[in-house]
């Protein structure tokens, strides 16, 4: 199925062909498999499929946290598949964005320090322009002299979201962003993430499991097995389950007419 030119035209980041597999001979895993994706400027995606499905995968694949057995990925006009590990650190350090589930603040700094660090380990200047807007989005004016121990865990992934951002990044890859939080901090979150991508023109990319997560993207994309199975724009909680369910379905009659392995 060719891809509309429109969303080609607008991809911030693109992946042809990309495979992965871990391990050797009876140990190998073909963790993806030939798979293509654009992802739109100024969009928020998120990626859903069983467990083992590859969506971490993929992420990483896409934000050169690990490198492809085969295929292309580039970013923001930069192919980074062939790029050397001092290119790639350069590249997440300056034009990428990352949140994970547990938060991955440094202790010992505030909120503030922690929130400019990208900028600090470039040796870069802090745009406070920029810094005040993503500051009073995410709600933390009050809290940025305080260490992390001094945080909700709502407040700390916050903190968190606000540093992938502090550079304007190209593309923000969160791996299940709110796995760790309550329903109340969950929707302050991804809140901040949708705002950043309507006010602010950032694109996100986030990997979840749960559908009420899945609602706040303009798009869902399903693997399954190390593949795009479904592609849905403009989800619901409702559309995002049936989908789910229909390829899960799908999945167990594919392994069913394959037979025993
Ligand atoms: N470092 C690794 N070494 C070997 N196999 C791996 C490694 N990382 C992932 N895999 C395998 O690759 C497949 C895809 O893994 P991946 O973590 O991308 O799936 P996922 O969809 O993100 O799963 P989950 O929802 O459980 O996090 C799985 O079969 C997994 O066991």
């Amino acid at each position: 199925m060719p891809t509309p030119t429109s969303t080609v035209d607008t991809a911030i980041a693109s992946a042809r062909g990309l495979r992965k597999v871990y391990g050797h001979a009876q140990t190998e895993v073909v963790a993806l498999d030939s798979v293509d994706v654009d992802i739109a400027r100024g969009s928020f995606t998120a990626i859903m499929g069983p467990s083992g499905s590859g969506k971490s995968t993929l992420m990483h694949c896409m934000a050169g946290l690990d490198r492809p057995t085969a295929g292309n990925v580039v970013v923001d006009g930069a192919e980074i598949s062939s790029m050397n590990e001092r290119q790639l650190t350069k590249l997440r350090r300056t034009r990428l964005g990352f949140v994970f589930q547990a938060f991955n603040l440094i202790p010992t700094l505030t909120a503030r320090e922690n929130i400019i660090l990208p900028v600090s380990l470039a040796r870069g200047r802090v745009n406070e322009g920029w810094f005040e807007q993503v500051i009073e989005a995410v709600g933390l004016a009050d809290r940025l002299s305080h260490k992390p121990t001094e945080l909700s865990g709502g407040q700390q992934q916050r903190v968190a979201c606000a540093r992938a951002l502090v550079t304007q990044p190209s593309v923000v890859f969160a791996d299940e962003p709110t796995g760790n939080l309550d329903s109340v901090s969950s929707h302050e979150v991804l809140s901040f993430l949708r705002r950043s991508v309507d006010e602010f023109g950032q694109t996100v990319v986030i990997v979840t499991h749960d559908p009420a997560t899945a609602a706040f993207a303009d798009r869902v994309l399903f693997l399954a097995d190390g593949a795009i199975v479904g592609d849905l724009a403009d989800p619901t909680v409702d559309r995002v389950i049936d989908a789910l369910r229909a390829h899960s379905d799908a999945s167990r009659a594919r392994r069913a007419s394959a037979g025993p392995r």
